[in-house]
């Protein structure tokens, strides 16, 4: 499987990973690993075996490995050895010299160290970075905008008016092999990871320079989002317990709507393929928008065991919300939600389209009272139009609206409209996270998935979502 495709898998649907860097130093050890007869090789068997669960990927940092003498590429291929298999390697060596050149030392990364990706400076050309290229299944980052403080000097300067690094990664967007190709930029240049998110909205970022460089993760999230490494080297290794650090550092990244694991949401994509929940064609959507892809959850019923597979990753959210009664928005999230409110035992109601001209005349079926706080459930958020519908009548009605939870964001907007509000939105999973794990699953090829995001992108909704 290809490296990025393998960062994928190992972040999940949010995206975002964390890659732990293992950048051990002789006498910063704890004393018991100084103790022992192979210091080095057993700390950082200790931290990987505290953090691999939280970890998307590690980049030991071949400096610190040649700071250990002559025994340092001995140490460096053991500490490869202790990593489990799954989790993708990045040998941070900043590596860059002619082809030649070059070809060793990706004879060394990929083949001596069997490394799954490497750093490197951009600053030979493309023709230097093509020995590491030619490696189909392994990935480069590209040092675009690095962290320190006298990187601005340099990698700032104007070009044409435009500053070096963005230059550079709008040129690596035109090179062979860009599929392969991620960048590195600093936590610590805010306007860096904006400039280069809008220019390369899909490419991976390896971000460094949080904690004691002094980025934070929030506004990595921020600015940069997804598909993004967060660097973290020191603040886990120098940690009493490296696991509850990476623990930490992972749950401020994935935020409070990661309740599904990379098996889990392939699991999920499966599910809803196979019970002809996830369709492609030509639809039109709620909004008027066309889409070449259509999620139709109203086909739950028809398979109750996944509805109540569904309905658990629905609870999952919700545990960890407080409100008074939940609400689903008829009609696909009626059935949804009154699974929800058996496995939950929570009340549910439900605002009608609209009010009958006989009976109860109610709007709004079921019991409450105003005051209450409401979670409104639907299955699908796309513009959020039919969010808004519900949201009115309930708060008509007197009732409190404070948190919207779908299955599936389809990150066309509609989440940051009813945020900019003050609702909160909670997603299980989104549309891109989906995308990718039928491609796993071997169900939609990598061509088709990046047709569609590209469509989805261009659609009006995305577009005046900014
Ligand atoms: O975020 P939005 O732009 O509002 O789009 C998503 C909505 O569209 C669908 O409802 P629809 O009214 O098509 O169908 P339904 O009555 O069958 O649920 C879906 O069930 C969501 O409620
Ligand atoms: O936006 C919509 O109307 C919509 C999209 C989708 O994927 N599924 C659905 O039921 N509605």
């Amino acid at each position: 499987m290809a490296f990025f495709d393998r960062l994928r898998e190992r972040t999940g649907p949010s995206g975002l990973g964390l890659c732990i860097g293992l950048d051990p130093v002789p006498e910063r050890l704890p004393a018991w690993a100084r103790r022992h007869p192979d210091p080095i090789v057993a700390f950082v068997r200790w931290v990987v075996e505290a953090t691999a669960e939280f970890a998307a990927a590690y980049k030991p940092n071949l400096a610190f490995y040649l700071a250990l003498g002559t025994s340092g590429l001995e140490t460096l291929r053991a500490i490869r050895a202790v990593i489990p298999p799954e989790i993708p390697v990045i040998l941070d060596g900043k590596f860059g010299d002619i082809g030649w050149t070059a070809e060793a030392y990706a004879r060394f990364a990929f083949e001596v160290l069997r490394a799954d990706a490497v750093t490197l400076s951009p600053f030979l050309g493309p023709d230097s970075l093509q020995p590491f290229l030619d490696r189909v299944d392994r990935g480069v980052f590209l040092l675009i905008r690095t962290s320190n403080p006298g990187a601005e000097a340099v990698q700032e300067l104007p070009v044409r008016g435009e500053p070096l690094y963005q230059v550079l990664a709008r040129q690596a967007e035109g090179w062979a092999g860009r599929e392969r190709i991620g960048f590195v930029v600093g936590a610590t240049v805010p306007a860096a990871l904006a400039a280069l998110r809008r220019l390369a909205p899909d490419r991976w970022l390896l971000i460094p320079g949080i904690g004691p460089q002094g980025g934070d993760i929030e506004t990595v999230k921020t600015l940069a989002g997804p598909p993004a490494l967060i660097a973290a080297s020191r603040e886990i290794l120098e940690a009493s317990d490296p696991g509850a650090a990476a623990r930490a550092l992972g749950e401020a990244l994935r935020g409070r709507d990661a309740v599904l694991g990379a098996g889990a949401i392939r699991a999920l994509a499966r599910g809803l393929y196979e019970a002809g929940c996830i369709r492609f064609g030509d639809f039109v959507l709620k909004s008027g928008q066309r889409s070449p892809i259509y999620l139709d959850l109203r086909r739950l019923v028809a398979f109750p065991a996944l509805l109540e597979i569904v309905a658990g990753l629905y609870a999952a959210v919700l545990e960890r919300l407080t409100f008074d009664r939940l609400a689903a928005i008829p009609y696909a999230a009626l059935p949804i939600g009154t699974a929800v409110a058996l496995r939950m035992r929570r009340p549910l109601l439900y605002p009608r389209r609209e009010a009958k001209a006989y009976g109860t005349g109610q709007r709004i079926e079921g019991e409450f009272h105003p005051g209450e706080a409401v979670a409104v459930l639907d299955d699908v958020l796309t513009t959020g139009a039919s969010k808004w519908e519900a949201i009115q009548v309930l708060e008509e009605a007197g009732l409190r609206v404070t948190d919207i939870v779908v299955l599936v964001d389809r990150e066309q907007g509609g989440r940051q409209e009813l945020e900019a509000a003050g609702y909160r939105v909670h997603a299980v999973t989104t549309l891109t996270a989906l995308l990718d794990a039928l491609v796993a699953e071997g169900k939609l090829l990598p061509s088709e998935r990046d047709r569609i995001r590209e469509a989805l992108r261009r659609s009006p909704a995305a577009a005046s979502s900014g």
